[in-house]
This record gives C-alpha cells, sequence and structure tokens, in this order.
C-alpha cells in the first residue's frame, strides 16, 4: 500500500539545514552502525501495531488503517523528519522540521508537538529494542523555545530494560548543536497481549 509520500530525500518543502543532516547521516550508514528507517519500514510498523488485539481494542480491518498522528500534513505544514537507527547503541536520531501547522505562540512550536514528535522517535526505538510498547510516562522538560521550521536533532537512547520495561532519555538540540532545547525521561512497556486478550 502507497503512504501517499513519497520518500523522504524527494520532498521539496524540506530546508537546505534538513537535506543536509539528511545527507550526512545517510553518509553514516554507509559501513551499516546507522540505518535509515524508511516510509516503509513505518508503514509496516504502523500495520501490524493495527493488527494487535489488546486491551479490548479490536485489531483494524486489512487495508483500513490510518497513518500515524505525525505523518497525517501536508507536506511542509506539520511534521517532516527523518529517523536513523543505531542497534548496537540501542539510540534513535530523528532530525524534524515543524511546520506552521504546529505553531503555539506565535512564531514558535507548540509544547505537544514537540514532545509528540519525541515520543513517537523513542517509541520506534523502544518497539525496535524489545517489541511493541506503549508510553507509560513521558516527563519532558522545555529548556528554550523552538522557532517553527527551524531543524532540530532529537537523541533518544534506551537506558535500562527490566522485564516489560524500558527506560529512554532523549534531547533536542539545535542542528549546530549549541541549543538544548529540551530534555526528557521516559518508561514504555511493551505490550502485555497475553494479558490484555483474556
Ligand atoms: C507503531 C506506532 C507506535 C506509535 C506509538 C506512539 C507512542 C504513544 O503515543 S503510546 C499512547 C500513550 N500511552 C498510552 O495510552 C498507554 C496507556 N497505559 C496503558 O495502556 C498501560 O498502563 C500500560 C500498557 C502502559 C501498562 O499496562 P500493563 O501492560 O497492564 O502493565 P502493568 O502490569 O500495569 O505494569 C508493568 C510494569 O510497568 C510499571 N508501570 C506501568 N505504568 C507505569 C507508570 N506510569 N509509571 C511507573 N511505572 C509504571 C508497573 O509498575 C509494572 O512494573 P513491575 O513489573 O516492576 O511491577
Amino acid at each position: 500500500m502507497s503512504t501517499g509520500r513519497r520518500e523522504t530525500w524527494d520532498r521539496r518543502c524540506w530546508s537546505e539545514d534538513l537535506r543536509h543532516l539528511f545527507h550526512q547521516f545517510m553518509k553514516k550508514c554507509e559501513d551499516g552502525s546507522w540505518t535509515y528507517i524508511s516510509e516503509k519500514e513505518m508503514l509496516d510498523l504502523q500495520k501490524k501495531a493495527s493488527e494487535l488485539s489488546f486491551q479490548n481494542v479490536k485489531p483494524m480491518k486489512k487495508k483500513q488503517f490510518p497513518s500515524t498522528l505525525t505523518r497525517n500534513f501536508q507536506e511542509g505544514l506539520g511534521f517532516e523528519y527523518a529517523m536513523f537507527y543505531n542497534k548496537d547503541e540501542r539510540r534513535i536520531v530523528c532530525l524534524f522540521q515543524g511546520g506552521p501547522l504546529l505553531q503555539g505562540f506565535p512564531g514558535l512550536l507548540h509544547g505537544g508537538a514537540i514532545v509528540t514528535m519525541v515520543d513517537y522517535s523513542i517509541s520506534i526505538l523502544s518497539t525496535k529494542t524489545i517489541g511493541f510498547t506503549m508510553t507509560a510516562y513521558i516527563n519532558i522538560t522545555y529548556k528554550r523555545p523552538i522557532p517553527i521550521g527551524s531543524v532540530v536533532v532529537i537523541n533518544g537512547q534506551v537506558d535500562k530494560i527490566e522485564e516489560r520495561k524500558v527506560f529512554l532519555s532523549s534531547s533536542v538540540h539545535s542542528a549546530d548543536e549549541k541549543t538544548l532545547y529540551s530534555e526528557a525521561t521516559s518508561l514504555f512497556v511493551q505490550l502485555n497481549l497475553e494479558k490484555s486478550e483474556t
């Protein structure tokens, strides 16, 4: 099934900064330490998630699952991002450019949009680390406001795994790494599908 979106490097709405960082990370993928998480992989994850049955939620009918929140905006107006995964280091990097529909204070990104992108990035990391998980909590500290249209780098890492619990920390920096915008700590819990199906 098509996402209706082209792969990221085709997007005209990307700023020069985002394109530059994207190509830097694609270079890091050449030795296999990092992998780019493609639109197809994102879509496959979303599709698999839609087929799960847990907490009395019935699986969705095949071919009737919507995109995740972050892909439901017209190109350039909402969440523009690309993610890279480092399996050995249990890390994820999300290059993120927030568009005008994500505005809070005039000219600045809404805090809800920022935490959405952080949460989604680390949910991909925790899911790739131990299987499907949900956010139990995410504690975010906003240190500096993020201008609409600027490019930020979200770094997420797994700090600790205790059975079904994955503890993660994350940060949001400017592309030049000089400004720390936000920091977060979070717990994701692996879905207990057996328990929820009973
Ligand atoms: C592929 C697409 C992915 C996109 C996902 C994007 C990320 C999201 O938006 S997820 C949506 C937001 N999150 C939610 O809606 C989750 C709502 N909460 C829940 O459903 C449940 O509380 C859930 C699944 C987190 C945990 O429930 P359950 O599986 O029954 O676990 P439960 O047995 O209660 O707890 C397991 C362990 O976690 C701990 N735990 C659970 N919640 C918390 C919490 N909030 N704080 C601290 N510890 C917690 C428990 O204490 C327990 O620890 P231990 O094993 O040491 O005793």
